[in-house]
This record gives structure tokens, sequence and C-alpha cells, in this order.
């Protein structure tokens, strides 16, 4: 049975500047920096060039920067600068999203966001699925050119930003364990290929979740979902939204292979909310406590598709909003 959600506060989707530096009148965007990453979903740099034509087209300002390596692209948004740009666009995949994220939180916890746009060039591309953005290079440019802000409200584990979802479990150790070669080389299969692996090798580990005051309970794996989409466009918090503060755990309570499996394929099947052990709740915080340290990798927590933090962990919503030109 999966629990009802009452949200108590309405999607905040540009509705006047409520303190954070943000108001609904679309933004003038005419300079960017587009923060890059030439490995991300099989090198599609020609998405790129066509985004950055017909954003040049629009009489909009671009600096490409490609990243060199992991950690640049959070660098590079933390450090740019507010008075010489209007907004930050990512061109990767959800990872590099990710890290451009956890570099815009400064300026956006200063009262001076600095908006961020996206061009989607990964392998699932879970945050564009969810603001609805299409693969076309004109609308992507009249999405971030366009200046309309949506307001979404990121969560924090263990201090480290994420917008779609974190979670421990099966899913945590598949993203520590799939090769990027073999992502390059098949996409998305390569997650189903070390799933498999996953499920025919892993111990069956236990999972401590504690939701708000609440009493801990046991599961085999938890997700904890601040949008609705899953793995590309898979669902397993059906009212999850990104401009809405809260946070939806899904709760995979029974252990064991056929379990495990029985999951995955309601995940992908799309049949999750009929099992009647499965369940989302709605919470502001989560801790989740677990095997730690045993040299399996079962205390990774995933967040946005990469590992980005280990258990135990804590995880609340960041308590600020991130603009996003989603068109
Ligand atoms: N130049 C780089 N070289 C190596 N790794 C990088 C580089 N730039 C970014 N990264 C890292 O690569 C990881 C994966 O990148 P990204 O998410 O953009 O693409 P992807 O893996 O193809 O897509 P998806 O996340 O949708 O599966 C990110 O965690 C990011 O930190």
């Amino acid at each position: 049975m999966r629990d009802t959600v009452v949200m108590d506060e309405s999607p905040v989707v540009g509705t006047g500047d409520d303190g954070d530096g943000v108001n609904d009148a679309a933004l003038d965007v005419r300079r960017i920096l587009v923060i890059h990453n030439p490995t991300a979903g099989g090198r599609r740099a020609r998405r790129l060039r066509a985004v950055v034509a017909a954003l040049e087209a629009r009489g909009v300002s671009v600096a490409v920067k490609p990243t060199g390596k992991r950690g640049d692209a959070e660098t590079f948004a933390r450090e740019a600068d507010p008075d010489g740009i209007d907004a930050v666009v990512a061109a990767g995949g959800d990872g590099t999203i990710n890290e451009v994220i956890n570099g815009l939180a400064n300026h956006a916890k200063s009262g001076r966001p600095l908006p961020l746009g996206i061009v989607p060039m990964g392998t699932a591309n879970v945050l564009a699925a969810e603001l609805d953005l299409t693969m076309d290079a004109e609308r992507l440019a009249a999405a971030i050119a366009g200046g309309r802000r949506t307001m979404i409200w990121p969560a924090l584990a263990n201090g480290r930003v994420f917008s779609l979802m974190a979670g421990a479990g099966l899913d945590a150790r598949v993203v520590e364990r799939v090769d990027p070669r073999v992502k390059r080389l098949i996409g998305k299969g390569a997650y189903v290929a070390e799933t498999l692996v996953q499920l025919a090798t892993r111990p069956d580990h236990r999972y401590c979740v504690t939701l708000d005051d609440a009493e801990p309970q046991e599961v085999a794996s938890v997700i904890v979902a601040k949008g609705h989409f899953y793995g590309g466009r898979f669902i397993c918090a059906p009212d999850a939204r990104l401009t809405e503060p809260l946070l939806h755990v899904c709760l995979f309570p029974r252990g064991g292979r056929l379990n495990a499996l029985r999951y995955v394929w309601g995940v992908t099947a799309g049949r999750l909310a009929r099992f009647p052990d499965y369940r989302v709740v709605t919470a502001k915080r989560v801790r989740i406590d677990g095997p730690a340290g045993d040299g399996l990798f079962a205390d990774a927590v995933q967040g946005d598709g990469d590992v980005l933090a280990r258990l135990p962990v804590e995880i609340a919503l960041a308590g600020w909003r991130l603009p996003v030109l989603a068109g």
C-alpha cells in the first residue's frame, strides 16, 4: 500500500520574490557559462554545438569550459561570478549536473542565485525528464535564453546536494560498481548488466531507516526521492516533485535475491505501486544506518546516479531553492 501524500505547500514556480533573490519576472539571459563534460553520454558534442549556435543566434554570449576530471564541474560553478554571467549551463549527464548544482549552492544560499540551464548529454538524463526538457537544440536554447525559472528544492545527503534521489542498497551498489567504459559502450544496458551481477553475487544486507522522529525500521533497500522519475523514466515515487519541499521515501522491506528481483521487475514494469509490501512515505528528515566498511561497498549512498556519501547518512532538504531555466 502506498501512503497518500498530502502537500501542505504548493509548488513554487516563480511566485514572487520571497527572500531568496528570485522573482517571477523572466531573467534577461545575455551571458552564460557552459560547463561541459566531454566524456558524458558517448560524447554527444554535436548537440552542444547546436545549442551554442542557437543561443548565439539569439544574441547570447556563450563561454564553454570543458571539464578535465571529476570535480571540475563543481569548482567551475562555485567560482562562477554572478557579476560576469547570468546563468550557468551544465552540459552533461546527471552526475555532471549534480556537481554543478553543488557548486551553485553557495550562490543560492547567499541570496544571489545563479540559475542553472541544462543541455542533457548523459545516459539517463533524469533531471531533464523531470523538467520535461527535450533533446531538441533549438528548444533547449529557447528554454535557457527565455529566462523563465522553475524553482526546485534540492536536498542534502551528509552535506552533499542532490536534486533527484539518493539511495542505499541495491541501486547504490549498482551505481558504485557499474563500469564507466561499459556505460560508454552500451549506455543504460550497463546498469541492467551490473544489476544482474549484483543480484547474483551480493550478500543480503539490511538497512535501518529512521524517518523524522519515528521508530527505526529495517529494509533491504531505500530510495529517497525528490523527483518522481528513476533511472530514466521509471517511476518509484509517483507524487514526488522537484518543485515541492518534501522527501518521498521509497521503502523496499523484504530481503533475499528473489525479492530483490521482484522489486527490480516492479520498477521496470511499472508494477511497484501494486506490491503490498512496497511503501512510499513522506518525510522531512531521513537517517539511514547500515553495513559499514564491509569491503563489499554495501555502505555506498548514491545521489543523482553517482556515489555521493557513505553510511550512516543524514538526508534532509537543503533549505534553499535553485532557479532552473527550463522554459
Ligand atoms: N572530464 C571528465 N573526465 C572524467 N570524469 C568526469 C569529467 N567530467 C565530469 N566527470 C564525472 O563523470 C561522471 C559521469 O558523468 P555524467 O553524469 O555527466 O555522464 P554520464 O555518466 O554519461 O551520464 P549519466 O549520469 O546520465 O549516466 C560525473 O560524476 C562527473 O563527475
